[in-house]
Formats: structure tokens, sequence, C-alpha cells
């Protein structure tokens, strides 16, 4: 497999560097989403959120109860109405993560040098001399010189507040350790996370199943965020949850890799899962800081070619408190672009963060000059030559349509789907403009009610690379209605300034039994 930067081999003049960046039409095709928090969750902030370009919005049941999600939602939905933009809801599950409840919520300061012990007691209060863990058997699993990061919720590593531990000894279920670093820990929830260490506890914990089967539901989650996925069998069981709690069956499954053990079964994890969450914050804490780099190309170049979006986390940290990102963070968001990335996820910059709509807007501005760049020659060519031959009809299809729109110059790509795999299918190609998929519901019935299927469907390509959806109407939908409703796309897309008189279309359609690539030219 060849990992390479996929930047444009042509030269280019500095100078052009320092032309503007266009701010009209569909933004970036890179899609972003936004942690859903104290900070971002007034009908005002999210209109603005995704009006900035957010995508998707994640519940992080790691904090917040049900009802204070709901809150969010309802205000979330509001939002979506009043600016007319689609906006997928990702659920984002606790799984076998280690934290410190800190009740009485004031600042522990601990001391480099000095001794913390932490306990699965958890009827003791958190101090700067023992921290109550929720799990009863991290003694057995830890063994002296391992190393245990503890930060607040959402931390980014770097910052005054996290601390780093190293085990001295164990002394029954209690492990001591030597503080690194100096640190005050501050907040009421704190992350501990031990470096390569088995944590014996199931990836789906009985509070995210609750909240799948009510909360899930309810809302119609569109994508499950499985955190701390370590096994192919993890998405194989929260698939078979999802399959019996009715319409959830047709949530999609991201993998969240957070550490070395999900690393070493990424294969067999991308095969089941839907897509991947690169979750930088943990895996960057397990991985030496030196491999994360290269867990983040190979990691994005296996999505890509297996036509599976991919999602990277921790992107801009430091705009939790700047309205700037540092240069390092400015650059790593091009990188990831760079790289092959379908979206960045937001986190504390959006949660909690004082700029979540600027972080927004900062984040699509730079992901869409690194799309201007992006070697879609090289990365096409090797594509294919990864697929070799006889290809799949749909994939000959797909590549086709990508092809033509590159050498037409079409101003965008419009695709008929229903389940979205052709649309997916086509962003596999990465084409350079935008593809407009039009999702047409299908009837469907589970034997006691008729439904329609679409509403999906057109918000999981949501998180996909240079996708942008629209459902069509279910009266519509069949063959002969298939012009009026390319009628209504093509004009949506006029309005949003993204296609206009004389521009050259590429649809991609079946037409009876046959798929046909076709273009026109609008007068
Ligand atoms: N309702 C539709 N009308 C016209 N063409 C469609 C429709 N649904 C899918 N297609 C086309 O059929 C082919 C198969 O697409 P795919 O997305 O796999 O279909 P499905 O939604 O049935 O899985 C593609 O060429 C796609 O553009
Ligand atoms: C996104 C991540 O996980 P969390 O759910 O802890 O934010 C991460 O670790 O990068
Ligand atoms: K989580
Ligand atoms: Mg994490």
């Amino acid at each position: 497999m060849q990992v390479s930067q996929l930047l444009l081999e042509e030269p280019m003049r500095l100078a052009s560097i320092l032309e503007s960046s266009s701010t009209q039409g569909f933004s970036a095709l890179t899609k972003i989403i936004g942690t859903l928090g104290p900070k971002s969750r007034s009908v005002e902030t999210i209109e603005a959120m995704l009006n900035a370009g957010m995508t998707v919005a994640r519940f992080d049941f790691s904090w917040g109860d049900e009802d204070y999600h709901q809150e969010t939602l309802e205000n979330l939905k509001k939002a979506v109405k009043n600016t007319r933009r689609l906006c997928a809801v990702m659920l984002d599950t606790v799984g076998p993560e280690l934290y410190v409840v800190n009740e009485k919520g004031t600042p522990i300061e601990l001391v480099e040098g000095e001794q913390v012990i932490l306990t699965p007691d958890k009827n003791k209060q958190a101090s700067s001399k023992v921290l109550p863990v929720n799990y009863d058997s991290l003694a057995p699993a830890v063994k002296p010189g391992d190393t245990i990061f503890i930060g607040q919720y959402l931390f980014t590593g770097s910052e005054e507040t996290s601390v780093w531990l190293e085990v001295t000894e164990t002394q029954g279920p209690d492990v001591i350790c030597k503080v690194k670093n100096t640190a005050t820990l501050t907040g009421s929830l704190f992350t501990a996370h031990a470096s390569q260490v088995r944590i014996e506890l199931p990836t789906l914990s009985a509070s995210d199943l609750k909240i799948m089967s009510t909360w899930g539901v309810h809302n119609q989650i569109d994508f499950l965020s499985l955190s701390y996925t370590r096994h192919a069998d993890d998405v194989r069981l929260a698939r078979s949850h999802l399959s019996k709690l009715g319409d959830l069956c047709q949530t999609q499954i991201l993998a969240k890799i957070e550490n070395c053990e999900g690393l070493a079964q990424f294969d067999e994890i991308l095969n089941e899962a839907d897509g991947i969450i690169l979750s930088r914050g943990n895996l960057g804490i397990d991985l030496p800081p030196e491999k994360v780099f290269l867990f983040q190309k190979v990691a994005l170049n296996k999505c890509n070619f297996a036509g599976k979006p991919a999602v990277i986390t921790r992107v801009v940290d430091s705009m939790v408190e700047s309205p700037c990102p540092t240069r390092a963070e400015a650059t790593d968001v091009a990188n990831a672009v760079l790289d092959g990335t379908d979206a960045v996820l937001l986190g504390a910059e959006t949660l909690r963060g004082l700029y979540p709509i600027e972080t927004i807007t900062t984040v699509r501005r730079i992901a869409a000059e690194a799309d201007k760049v992006f070697n879609q020659a090289v990365y096409f060519k090797r594509m294919i030559k990864s697929i070799g031959e006889p290809m799949q009809h749909l994939e000959s299809i797909a590549s086709s349509a990508v092809r033509t729109a590159t050498k037409v110059s079409a101003a965008v790509i419009v695709v008929f789907t229903s389940s979205g795999r052709a649309a997916r299918l086509i962003a596999k190609y990465r084409p350079t403009m935008p593809v407009i998929c039009i999702v047409i519901p299908r009837l469907r019935t589970d034997h006691l009610r008729w439904s329609f299927t679409g509403a999906f469907q057109a918000r999981q390509c949501l998180v996909v690379r240079g996708l942008f959806p629209m459902l069509a109407d279910p009266r519509h939908s069949g063959g002969s209605s298939n012009e009026s409703i390319l009628k209504v796309a093509l004009d949506h897309g006029k309005a949003a300034g993204i296609v206009k008189s004389h521009d050259r279309i590429v649809v991609c359609q079946k037409v009876g039994d046959s798929s046909l690539v076709k273009i026109i030219e609008l007068e």
C-alpha cells in the first residue's frame, strides 16, 4: 500500500497563496461534526453552527444525562427547521471508559514526586491523596512502571489540568502511583487512561444499552459512535442490538479506535463497521507520540480504499480558549484532509469552548483550501489499480461518473440512490466537485406497519466527504418523475450557488434496468 502526501504536483506560484479564499457555495467537501454541550445548545448557537458548516451533531453520553441531551436535541431540531440545513445525529457511547467522579467539584492539586492512590472504593471522596475510579479490577490489570493518565473530561493531553502517573505498586484493590507532573485537576469528571492495559469492561455498558433503546430509538439516531472498539465482535454485537431496535436497524456504526487493542484489530473492525473514528484523544496517549501520524496515514488510507467514511478527532484543541488555532493545529487539519479524512470531529472546542462557531468556520476554511490542492488524479489512478478487473458493475459506473465529471469539468455530480451505496461509491473516487445525492425513499414494512426509508440514508451521507444529500418527496418516487426531481435538485444547486447557467452536470441514475452516466449542459 502506498501512503504518501497527496498534494498537487503542478508548480504553484507562492504568490497565489495570497489570493483570498472563496467563501461562496458549498463550503468544503470535508464534513464537520460538532459535540453539543453547555456552550453549544441554544437554538441560536446551533443555527449558527449549522450555517458555519456543521453537518453532524454528536451527543456524548460520557457527560450529561438523557434529559439534558434531549433538551439540546429539541433545540437542534428547531435550528434545522429554521436554517433548512440537514444535520445527522450521533450517539456516542461511554463504553469501557475509566473515570473519576469529583463530587465536590473543587480543584485537586497533585504535586510532582508525591503519591496518589487510585481506589475502586466509591465511598472515598476525590482528593490529592486518593482518587476513586469506576473499575474494580485496575490493580490486577496493571504492573509497576505502567503509565496512567488522568485529565478533565475531553482533555487535550497538554493542559495543566492533566496528570501523568506512574504505577509504583498495588495494595489489594488499590493502585499506588507516583505523580509525574504537577497539575490541578479541575471539573467534576476526569477521564482516566491506563496505557496499553486491557480493561475487562464490556464495549457496550448496561447504561449504553439502555440509552440506545430509549434515547436512541426515540431520536432515530443516524450514527452510533462505538467508543473503545477493540474487536470486530464489538461491532457485530452492537449491530445485533441495533437490529432489534426497530428503525435503528438502519443506524450506521462508526467504530472508534481509541487504543492499541483496536489498532491491532483494525482491518477486521473496518470490515464490520460502516466507518471509523480515529480517536486521537485516547489513542494519542496510548501510542507513543512519534507513532500517531503513522497510524493516521495508514488507517485513513485503509478506510479510503474500503470506501468507508473516516473521521479524525482532536484537531484544534487550543480553540477552546482562543479564537485562532495554533500553526501546528491549522497545518494538522489540512494534512488530515490530504491524508484522506472524510470528516473532522470537534469535541471540547464546541462542547465547552468559547468559540464554537469560529472553530467550525476555521476548520471549514482550512479544509476547503486543502480540498483544492488534493491530488485527485494520482488518487484516482491508485484506486482504479487497487480494484483490478473485472470490476463490479456499480463500481465501474461510479468511477466512470467521477472520471467523466473530471474530463468535462462538471460543476457537480448528481446521483440517485436509495440505500446511499451509489453515493458512497462515487465519494470513494474523491471527485473534486460536490456530489448532490438525491435520496429516493423506499416503502418498507416490518410486518406490523409500513414506513419509508430515506431519512437515515440521506443524513448518513453527511459524514462522507463531498456528499450533499437531498431527500426526495416519497410521492414522487418512481422512474418517470426522476426528471422533475432532478430539476428540483438543480434549482436547489443554483440557489446555493454551486451550479449556474451553461454548467455541465454529470448524472448517475438507473433508467429501467440500466445504470447510466449522462452529461447534461444547463441552458
Ligand atoms: N430511485 C432511483 N432512480 C434512479 N436511479 C436510481 C435510483 N436508486 C438508485 N439508482 C441508481 O441505481 C444504481 C444503484 O444504486 P444504489 O445506490 O446501489 O441503489 P440502491 O439504493 O438500490 O442500493 C446507481 O446507478 C444509482 O444511481
Ligand atoms: C473522541 C474521542 O473520544 P471521547 O469520546 O473520549 O471524546 C477521542 O478519544 O478522541
Ligand atoms: K464517549
Ligand atoms: Mg476518547
